[in-house]
């Protein structure tokens, strides 16, 4: 289907919007009066660039408190109209939007309505051009699309129709079948936004909260289904009104849009990009690091083992049952030292998964790093980490290994099996966008996000996991854009037994974060413990939590630029620890200012 989005949903001048949109794929735009307005451009011009980059203008909009007013009222609505209508003519847009009046000397009168938007309408004929009338779901007397349409097949004109957008309909909680029963030529147009599930007042959250589908809690795809039956056959358009956008580079966000309506599309079934292809493990976490040294000392520390270097690049492979973490040193140093710059994912299909991202618009990789590489196929992550697609130990497949030589056969053994998380710091305004990639590009299933309070702000944190639990990564979106506790990203190791483990890494000579006691008075008066338990948890800093499924112990090493290291034992346990992680954040601004680490 067509694809269009509201230039409103973009940040920028009206000129980077429209590049925006025509760079990421999108067939036509609904152009914003303020945007135009706005914009040195004249009507012509912008139809110019329109045609240029390959947009059509789907849409002129809004047209404000036009219906059931009183006559004089009226009569100024109408001029106004035509000069509207005359712009439209030099743009070359042939649909208007109408919103439900919001104005206080409108009345309750479909009759009038009626009455008004046929004139409308008659008006609009003559210039070519149709008006869509939409029921803002804070309207003062239309406010759901069953009476806009209603008042739409009363006024009974040609060049008069309706306009759906999901959220006016999702947000009052309206029954979207409903739909099924307008014709199809009468939806004039669809406008498209998903919005998380918040209790407030529907205009703030229209205008401030709206998201791109998928990425909040509607069902906008059962929504767009009932649309599709109806034989509508105009554009799937995006119109969201959101605070981050607004602030966002365009060309990203046109990007996360964009993807969203190819996600949207495959779900109906009228889109069949290539299927899925799930990881089934992490197959290694990479390093980049400005100074190998004290990443390796915490290596060492944990039990791995250098076991193998790369045959042409700075890059050594530590190892531990099967953890696997490169340190890479040939990067250029980045301003805050070591950081997680790739992750391996074990793929069923590396080729497979590689096209599905392709076609989901994530950034390829070149598939060699270097001359003499083995092929990889990998991509770019909204935030920047690079994913490649490994087969590991299967002969029919490249293997990353092969471009490591061996420089130790016994990888050493200290209880840690494996990674067990993988934590990324998004840039703050890539929350949304990175979880509706981990979940469409990767096909891995989205948990609930939940907040964590840090004590300078708030952290968000949202997992995505695949089926059995062998690839969780979380995405977490820091408090300010400054602060780098915050934005620490850390690799979890699996152990069976964290005491263990922790006791071995401290005698190794590595540094665990210290947790205050205060932690310790609140577990002992929450849970019971065997004798001497809490007394070894508080000594090491281990954190406790359990859920349904499980008990969790957890502690942390101090950090290294921006990366540091999770002990975990999970008996059962499915979530992160999102209780202890406000103490957590705690120790660490404390041990930062400490040590500088
Ligand atoms: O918030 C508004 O005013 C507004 C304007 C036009 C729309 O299409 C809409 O959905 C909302
Ligand atoms: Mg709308």
């Amino acid at each position: 289907m067509r694809t269009s989005i509201a230039t409103v949903s973009l940040s920028g001048s009206l000129t980077e919007k429209l590049t925006a949109a025509s760079r990421a794929g999108f067939d036509g735009v609904e152009i914003f009066e303020n945007d135009l307005l706005a914009s040195p451009l004249t009507p012509e011009e912008i139809r110019a660039r329109c045609a240029d980059l390959g947009l059509t203008i789907d849409l002129y909009q809004p047209m404000r408190d036009i219906e059931a007013v009183p006559a004089e009222a009226f009569a100024r609505n109408l001029r106004r109209a035509r000069h509207k209508f005359e712009l439209m003519r030099r743009l070359g847009a042939d649909t208007v939007l109408v919103c439900s009046s919001v104005h206080p000397l409108a009345v309750d009168d479909d009759a009038l309505a009626a009455h008004q938007l046929r004139q409308l309408a008659e008006l609009a004929q003559e210039s070519g051009i149709r008006v869509a009338y939409e029921a803002l779901a804070w309207g003062r007397h239309v406010n759901t699309y069953t009476h806009a349409w209603r008042i739409v097949e009363a006024a009974d004109h040609p060049a008069l129709g309706t306009c759906l957008d999901s959220f006016h309909i999702l947000s009052r909680g309206s029954d979207p079948k409903g739909i099924q029963d307008i014709p199809g030529e009468k939806i004039f147009f669809l406008q498209l936004a998903d919005a998380p599930l918040l209790a407030m007042d529907v205009l703030q959250w229209s205008r401030h909260y709206r998201c791109f589908p998928g990425q909040g809690g509607f069902d906008v795809a059962g929504l767009v289904r009932h649309v599709l039956h109806t034989g509508y056959d105009g554009p799937l358009s995006l119109e969201v009104f959101n605070d981050v956008f607004r602030q966002a580079d365009a060309g990203p966000t046109a990007v996360d849009a964009h993807r969203s309506l190819l996600v949207l599309q495959e779900q109906l079934g009228v889109a069949d990009p290539p299927a899925p292809v799930v990881p089934t493990g992490v197959a290694f976490a990479e390093l980049l690091t400005p100074d190998a040294e004290p990443v390796a000392a915490v290596l060492g520390a944990l039990g791995f083992a250098r076991t193998a270097r790369h045959r042409g690049k700075p890059v050594d492979l530590w190892q531990q049952g099967a953890a696997r973490v490169l340190l890479n040193t040939s990067g250029a140093a980045r301003r805050d030292g070591t950081n997680l710059a790739a992750i391996g994912l074990e793929s069923p299909d590396p080729t497979g998964a590689a096209r599905r991202a392709e076609a989901l618009l994530a950034p390829v990789l070149p598939r060699r790093r270097a001359t003499g590489d083995a092929p990889l196929d990998a991509v770019a992550a909204p935030d920047g980490t690079e994913l490649f697609f490994c087969a590991t130990d299967r002969p029919e497949l490249p293997d990353w290994r092969a471009d490591f030589a061996d420089i130790a056969h016994e990888p050493a053994a200290a209880g840690i099996h494996r990674i067990d998380h993988l934590a990324l710091t998004q840039p703050w305004h890539h929350y949304d966008e990175a979880a509706l990639f981990h979940r469409s590009v990767l096909g891995l299933h989205a948990q609930e996000s939940v907040d964590v309070a840090d004590p300078y702000g708030l952290m968000r944190s949202r997992a995505v996991t695949n089926p059995d639990g062998s690839v969780r990564i979380a995405l977490g979106v820091g408090a300010a854009p400054t602060d780098d506790t915050a934005h620490a990203q850390h690799i979890a190791l699996a152990t069976d037994d964290v005491v263990a483990a922790a006791r071995r890494f401290r005698e190794a000579g590595g540094r665990l974060l210290p947790i205050p006691a205060n932690y310790y008075d609140d577990l002992a008066a929450r849970h019971e413990f065997a004798d001497g338990e809490l007394e070894t948890y508080r000594e090491l800093g281990i954190l406790y939590d359990r859920d349904a499924h499980g008990e969790f112990r957890h502690c942390y090493t101090l950090t290294v630029g921006r990366v540091f290291f999770e002990l975990v034992q999970r008996d059962g346990y499915r979530g992160y620890g999102a209780r202890n992680a406000p103490v957590r954040l705690a120790a660490q601004h404390t041990a930062r200012a400490v040590t500088g680490g």
